[in-house]
């Protein structure tokens, strides 16, 4: 029986996703780039919300329940600022018997990162990442940025044990926005030790991820369909095409479908 807000995810269920995950307790690859899962819930018209800012709850309790599971099989989990500023989110593992809910230390809670090149999520008394890595119901965040933070956010991130990792030197400036190559975030948070990452979202992410210039960063995809709609003005997935290329988008291999209560779990790969 589960309890304190734990989720339970079925041992049959998990046989299923088995062959999209990071092989457990892998030892260190020499791919110089971690083992990436990219995941997320969409309505049937791609939105993840419903409007930018706008925390949308699309999964049902069973889908939910697999998102956690995909939670404790990854050493890190991401998001971008836009979802940390939208959602407050917890970003740890709440399935039965992890550490910080049941078992030992925080043995399977996934290390939360947040890319935030510009500095713009202000961590305040209220950041539930924060308090939890307090309570060791999760792991202190790392937040992957381009400028020197500012000293309320890195006392407050320090006092938990977390850091912000600083990319300035390769970050990039266009039409007042910063990037950062996502091989030279998935080559540093590899060199942190890190062998598997779950990426989670939001819009700006997902899409900068499946365009044909970085799908082959992305080793599986699972993805959570809602059966409803959340109408125009959402937040949606459709990565850009590439106009010089013989596959303008990226397409998934290797498919597998899972009903889970109401939603269907789509799964594939994309890395050759
Ligand atoms: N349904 C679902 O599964 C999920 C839904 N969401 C929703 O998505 C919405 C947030 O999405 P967005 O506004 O698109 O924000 P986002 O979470 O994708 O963050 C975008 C920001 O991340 C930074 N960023 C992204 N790629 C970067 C790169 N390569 N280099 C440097 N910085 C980079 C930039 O500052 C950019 O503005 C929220 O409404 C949230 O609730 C978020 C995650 C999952
Ligand atoms: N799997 C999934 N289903 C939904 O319906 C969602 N809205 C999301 N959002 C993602 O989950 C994060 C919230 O996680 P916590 O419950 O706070 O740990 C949110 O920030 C999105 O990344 N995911």
């Amino acid at each position: 029986m589960a309890s304190r807000g734990e989720l339970l995810y079925p041992e049959d269920d998990r046989v299923f996703l088995e062959p999209y995950l990071p092989v457990l307790n892998r030892q260190s690859t020499d791919s110089g780039i971690p083992f990436v899962t990219l995941t997320f819930a969409t309505s049937l018209d791609s939105a993840l919300s419903l409007a930018p800012g706008v925390q949308t709850a699309l999964s049902g309790p069973q889908s939910k329940a697999m998102t956690h599971y995909l939670r404790c099989r990854h050493d890190a989990i991401m998001v971008g600022v836009g979802t940390a500023v939208a959602d407050n989110p917890s970003l740890n593992c709440r399935i039965q018997g992890v550490g910080g809910y049941g078992g030992e230390g925080l043995n399977g809670q996934p290390r939360p990162v947040v890319v935030d090149p510009q500095g713009r999520w202000q961590l305040t008394s209220e950041t539930k990442i924060l308090n939890l890595a307090r309570q060791g119901r999760g792991k202190a965040p790392w937040i992957v940025t381009a400028k020197t933070p500012s000293a309320e956010n890195a006392k407050l991130l320090e006092e938990v044990g977390g850091c912000y990792i600083v990319l300035g030197s390769q970050a990039q400036m266009s039409e007042g926005k910063t990037s950062i190559a996502w091989l030279d975030i998935l080559r540093t948070i590899k060199e942190t030790g890190i062998e598997s990452i779950m990426i989670e979202g939001g819009g700006v992410i997902i899409n900068s991820l499946l365009s044909v210039e970085n799908a082959d960063l992305i080793n599986s995809v699972i993805v959570t369909i809602a059966p409803t709609w959340l109408g125009q003005g959402g937040v949606v997935v459709s990565p850009p095409r590439s106009e010089g290329s013989s596959l303008p988008v990226a397409r998934l291999q290797r498919t597998k479908w899972q009903q889970l209560g109401d939603d269907v779990v789509l799964c594939g790969t994309l890395k050759a």
